[in-house]
């Protein structure tokens, strides 16, 4: 047996998200997001799942946040539904939905655990894609009026803050792929929707310094690991512009001012303009305290003709899968956070969001025996592990997910908590993965 030990420094928590927890959708004063829409229009969601109900975490937060604390973590990454503080989107706070977030803070602090909110994890309100969404340049205004009021309501309890979830899935997934809210299929949409995400957090960002001057803010890229195929020169050029799509695109403009030129001609040669004005990149690349990483999987990469718009076909390493169908490559987490720390420098990384999809129920023993997800933890953590000592500086490791939830286009079937949700009665099962982490976090090391 190895001992895999981690610096003491190390923090350790939990994520989830407002929209894919909460349920409550309509209680509360709370209006339609994105993705109630989305979710409540036939074929977009598996099994015509939605977030109505999801968790039902609006009415059992406190349950949750003893789970947090048993868990022993030092933090829980969780999302604001701005419909739900904002129900116009712009203008009014609405007084039950801030309540809601300062009963959840409150609960978090008094049992020791640091909330890190996430302001923007997809649920835009529909009254503002009504008038655009994220399309419209005004919408970075809309977010950072929302910004300003969460960092006055909270910032004197919440010292860490992420601007915006996954821009890749929120703008190219979203606008182009068409898979997640609000379902466009236009590359101009979702190129203009990727530039006012980062305007909008380069907006939030400069406000934060004069609102929260003693906080943290960063922003949650998501990167999935793309290599070559073959030796061959195309191989290795089609994984370039596949990886540039999530990390040069992203994270150039924030860390260098500027966007990767490869991209923007690509772009334009498929009818899709960078729509600028000036001073966007002054305001997009304002230093951060902290970058986000959400790591999933990896794959080879392997030129393609027909291969869409980067002219790259994703292929795995081998047969190992997760329950969502995506390849299990520990080692490309290892190589995309060296790949980071070699492009991007000393930023400190936080790792936001890092988990698999195993779908296990309760057993007849009562329990839920995920050994596949331990397994996957101790890959990943063994990876984060070596990339800590090549010198790394990853301050915290935050599992996806605390509870089972709402997946998205996946629906419920799609399971990534380390804890268990019955989506009939809400009862919450800890799994087998829960008590592993909790041994890990108390021990800051595991035994592979
Ligand atoms: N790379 N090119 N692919 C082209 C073709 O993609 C087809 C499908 O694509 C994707 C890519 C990525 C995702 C995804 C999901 N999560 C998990 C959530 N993260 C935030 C949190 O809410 C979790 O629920 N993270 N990422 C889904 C679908």
């Amino acid at each position: 047996m190895t001992t895999i030990q981690f610096p003491d420094k190390l923090k350790w928590g939990a994520a989830t998200a407002s929209y894919q927890i909460e349920g409550a959708a309509k209680e509360g004063g709370r209006t339609a997001s994105i993705w109630d829409v989305f979710s409540h229009t036939p074929g977009n969601v598996k099994n015509g799942d939605h977030g109505d109900h999801a968790c039902n975490s609006y009415h059992m937060y406190k349950e949750d946040v003893q789970h947090l604390k048993e868990l022993g973590v030092d933090m829980y990454r969780f999302s604001i539904s701005w419909s739900r503080v904002i129900p116009d989107g712009t203008g009014e706070l609405n007084p039950e939905g801030v309540e809601y977030y300062r009963n959840l803070i409150q609960e978090l602090i008094e049992n020791g655990i640091e909330p890190m909110i996430t302001l923007y994890h997809w649920d835009l309100p529909q009254v503002l894609q009504e008038k655009g969404g994220w399309e419209n340049r005004e919408t970075t205004e809309a977010f950072l009026a929302y910004a300003n009021a969460m960092f006055q309501e909270f910032g004197g309890q919440v010292k860490k803050w992420l601007t915006i979830n996954e821009p890749w899935c929120a703008s190219f997934l979203s606008n182009y792929l068409g898979i997640h809210a609000p379902g466009k299929t236009s590359l101009q949409a979702a190129v203009d929707v990727s530039h006012h995400l980062l305007l909008a957090h380069g907006k939030a960002v400069q406000s934060f310094r004069d609102l929260v001057p003693d906080g943290e803010i960063g922003y949650a890229p998501n990167v999935g690991w793309l290599e070559p195929y073959s030796p061959n020169q195309e191989d290795i050029d089609a994984c370039k512009r596949g990886m540039m799509w999530q990390k040069e695109w992203f994270m150039d403009p924030v860390f260098k001012g500027t966007y990767p030129e490869t991209l923007v001609k690509l772009f334009a040669e498929h009818n899709a303009t960078l729509n600028m004005e000036e001073g966007d990149l002054e305001i997009i690349s304002q230093p951060i305290d902290m970058m986000g990483i959400n790591y999933y999987t990896g794959s080879l990469g392997r030129y393609k003709e027909d291969g869409g718009l980067f002219q790259v076909e994703e292929i795995a390493l081998d047969e190992r899968r997760t329950d969502i169908d995506w390849p299990i490559y520990s080692e490309g987490f290892y190589k995309t956070l060296t790949d980071l720390h070699q492009t991007y420098g000393d930023v400190p990384i936080y790792i936001t969001e890092n988990g698999a999809c195993y779908n296990h129920g309760v057993e007849e023993d009562g329990k839920v025996h995920d050994k596949e997800r331990v397994d996957y933890l101790k890959q990943h953590l063994t990876a984060l592990n070596r990339a800590m000592e090549a010198g790394v500086p990853i301050v915290g490791y935050i599992v996806w997910s605390l509870l089972d939830n709402f997946e998205w286009a996946e629906g419920y079937e799609k399971r990534f908590g380390i804890i268990h949700v019955n989506f009939e009665t809400f009862e919450r099962t800890r799994k087998d993965s829960y008590y592993w982490f909790k041994e890990t976090v108390e021990n800051h090391s595991f035994e592979r």
